[in-house]
């Protein structure tokens, strides 16, 4: 189990004096993680996350976690002979990669999750949006970002409709931490693809949560020249979708990101999740790690 002392190679007296008005201040608050396909790569970044998630919850934090697994579903897809399609940063899923996404999803990934946070002592479960009716979907439709006139056909990507976080909820009174994979059900009990960046945001909003971590594997949102951009306004953003500095899977973690702080959660970050314990110092130190996302 880490514990905040082990945290190298910061001092660890100034670690600990700095984490105590955290730990109080975000006690009972709820912390949607969002853990992206590409920030776990390593086993030992996996087991880090895990163990710090189990850390929040034994300070007294209610961690949700929402994973991703773009780059796993990849493989999948290229075992069986086929290539991912992305538009506007969402997987063209018909109904084969729709089988392969939830296969890979709460079949894989979610379940690795859950069994590094238990190994590290937390009380993990398992869930896709169908547990508990939990995330109602419907079928996108795609606006092109250019030119309003064009509609894509993304197949099965999911728009969510409507999120009960019953379950969610339940699970945290019972101490358990929720490990949620982005996967919706429609009317007709259809699947949804989901983009997680989409699913963690709501998630964040519905669950009124107190932060919003993104993990991703770059520093944070990055201006033409590579710079880190550290603080980004509604305003900034639209900039940024205009000339084209925002692309790719950028697209829905800003999208999203924004919407939750304009619903209300009071910070949003995204951060590097290829740095050790990223997560843990983001919301227990003063340092400001990656991209904070403002409404205004
Ligand atoms: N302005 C930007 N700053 C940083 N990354 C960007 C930017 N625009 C596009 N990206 C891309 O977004 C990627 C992160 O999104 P994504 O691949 O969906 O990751 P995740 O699996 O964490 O959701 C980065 O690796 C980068 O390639
Ligand atoms: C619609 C859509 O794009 N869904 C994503 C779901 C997984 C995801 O979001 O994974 P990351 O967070 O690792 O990117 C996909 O199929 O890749």
């Amino acid at each position: 189990m880490t514990d905040l002392l082990s945290i190298a190679p910061r001092d660890k007296a100034e670690i600990l004096a700095q984490a105590l008005p955290y730990i109080r201040k975000f006690h009972g608050k709820t912390m949607v993680i969002k853990y992206g396909g590409n920030a776990m790569t390593d086993p030992a970044l996996q087991a880090d996350f895990a163990e710090d998630v189990v850390l929040l919850k034994l300070v007294g934090m209610n961690p949700v976690v929402v994973h991703g697994g773009g780059p796993q579903i990849e493989t999948a897809l290229n075992r069986l002979g086929k290539k991912g399609e992305f538009i506007q940063g969402m997987r063209v899923t018909d109904a084969e990669t729709m089988e392969v996404v939830e296969w890979v999803l709460a079949g894989e990934v979610q379940q690795d999750i859950v069994g590094l946070i238990n190994q590290a002592g937390g009380k993990a479960v398992g869930l896709t949006g169908r547990d508990g009716g939990m995330i109602r979907a419907q079928k996108l439709k795609m606006v092109d970002n250019k030119n309003p006139a064009i509609e894509h056909d993304v197949g099965q990507v999911g728009d969510i409709v409507s999120i009960d976080p019953s379950v969610v909820k339940a699970l945290q009174d019972d101490a358990f931490i929720p490990v949620i994979s982005p996967i919706g059900f429609g009317e007709n009990n259809e699947s949804y693809n989901i983009n997680a960046d989409v699913v963690a945001s709501k998630l964040a909003e519905v669950l009124k949560a107190e932060k919003l971590v993104l993990l991703t594997n770059t520093p944070g949102v990055l201006d033409k020249a590579g710079n880190l951009l550290t603080d980004l306004t509604a305003r900034r953003i639209d900039e940024l979708f205009a000339d084209g500095t925002i692309s790719g899977g950028m697209l829905p973690k800003i999208a999203g990101a924004l919407d939750a702080a304009k619903a209300g959660v009071n910070a949003v970050h995204i951060i590097d999740g290829r740095v050790p314990h990223a997560m843990l110092l983001e919301i227990l130190t003063e340092q400001a790690y990656g991209t904070m996302i403002r409404s205004h």
